[in-house]
């Protein structure tokens, strides 16, 4: 079958759960905060800026991906700065046909120019508000929902946590750990974890991403963990392919599959940082065949220089997926977001399969 062109996609209803608001951000805005806060940058043109970040971002390494957000985070240091990032996120998302999304960002980051960590989710909460309507207004509605992500390597999870659990009812959903993988094992935020479980409340963990079993079995069997960020080198723990018909999983992934734990799979980072050779050799095929709950995810769209749409042309272009696939993969995500069961439920019904149902013709 011929791949789904992007053009196509795009009107198309997606559903991300993976994206970070500071791996978001256009890259004129970027200039023009700079230039207010007095930020130097590695180039001051936007589209220069923009292929700046897709090539230094393209380097192999977790480590090395990561220092590009020093420029991002630099300019996320105001009360303005972050509302119009969040602003722009929702209306960039909502753009691209995105109709659900989890934005996730971590607070500790944002307090360099004296701002509190209740004012950096107040003020991204206003701009995500403020997004949501003008794209409601504008035909394209999207529900946004906020992660806040602790760094690993620091010691502020609990706080993290905790603050997370205050915002539950103003727009935060879930919580997340993010950063180095290598030498920061989940079980470091234990206590945040076990806080956020007798709380009753949501979290995804990166792991699987640069660093490998150990630590995707920590953040489950340990940690106890909703979703899995990447989660993609659980492919280690199966041997075989399915066309050979002698695929074996071994016990961790069987659980992860049986448990229907979903997997944040975002096949154009896993490229640039090196957790995948490319995006036809990437697991996600693999783990699609094997029926996992796998789902498609941006993970950084200035980074990678990708959107949903493109994400799934690529997944469209290198393994011949449909629009039954596209479907699977957005309904995937939708069953595993973090708002209530009512509601992810009224968003398949009411957006995703009428959405589809045109499409499949
Ligand atoms: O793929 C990733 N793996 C691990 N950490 C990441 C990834 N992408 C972004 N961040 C980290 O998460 C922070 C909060 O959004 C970012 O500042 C970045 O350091
Ligand atoms: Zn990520």
């Amino acid at each position: 079958m011929a791949a789904i062109a992007y053009s196509d996609i795009v009107p198309a209803p997606k559903a991300l759960l993976h994206d970070h608001l500071d791996g978001g951000l256009r890259p004129a805005t970027i200039v023009e905060l700079a230039d207010a806060v007095g930020h130097e940058l590695p180039a001051t043109d936007p589209a220069a800026l923009g292929e700046w970040f897709v090539a230094a971002a393209d380097s192999g390494s977790l480590e090395r991906y990561l220092e590009t957000f020093a420029h991002t985070v630099a300019v996320m240091q105001t009360e303005e700065g972050l509302f119009r990032v969040a602003r722009e996120c929702a209306l960039d998302l909502a753009a691209d046909g995105v109709v659900y999304a989890e934005v996730r960002y971590a607070p500790e980051q944002h307090l360099e120019r004296g701002l509190t960590l209740d004012q950096v989710v107040d003020a991204v909460h206003a701009g995500f508000t403020a997004g949501m309507a003008e794209a409601a207004a504008q035909g394209t509605p999207i529900r946004v929902g906020v992660l806040l992500t602790a760094m690993r390597h620091a010691a502020r999870s609990q706080e993290i946590a905790e603050l997370a659990v205050r915002y539950r009812d103003s727009g935060v959903v879930g919580f997340d750990i993010a950063g180095a993988e290598a030498g920061f094992p989940p079980t470091r935020h234990l206590d945040a974890f076990e806080y956020l479980q007798r709380e009753n409340f949501h979290f995804t963990i990166h792991a699987g991403e640069a660093f490998g079993l150990p630590s995707i079995w920590q953040a489950i069997q340990w940690c106890g963990a909703d979703r899995l960020g990447h989660g993609v080198r659980l492919v280690d723990d199966i041997t075989g392919t399915p066309e050979s018909g002698e695929t074996v999983l071994g016990r961790l992934a069987a659980y992860v599959r049986d448990k229907r734990i979903p997997l944040e799979l975002c096949p154009s980072s896993n490229v640039q940082t090196g957790a995948a050779p490319s995006i036809a050799e990437h697991p996600i095929g693999l783990l699609h065949d094997l029926r996992f709950r796998v789902t498609v995810n941006t993970d950084n769209r200035l980074m990678s220089g990708t959107s949903m749409s493109r994400e799934m042309a690529l997944l469209s272009e290198a393994f011949g997926w449909g629009w039954a696939e596209l479907q699977w993969l957005t309904i995937n995500a939708m069953k595993s977001a973090f708002i209530p069961y009512d509601e992810r439920l009224a968003i398949i019904n009411d957006v995703i399969k009428p959405g589809y149902a045109k499409l499949i013709g």
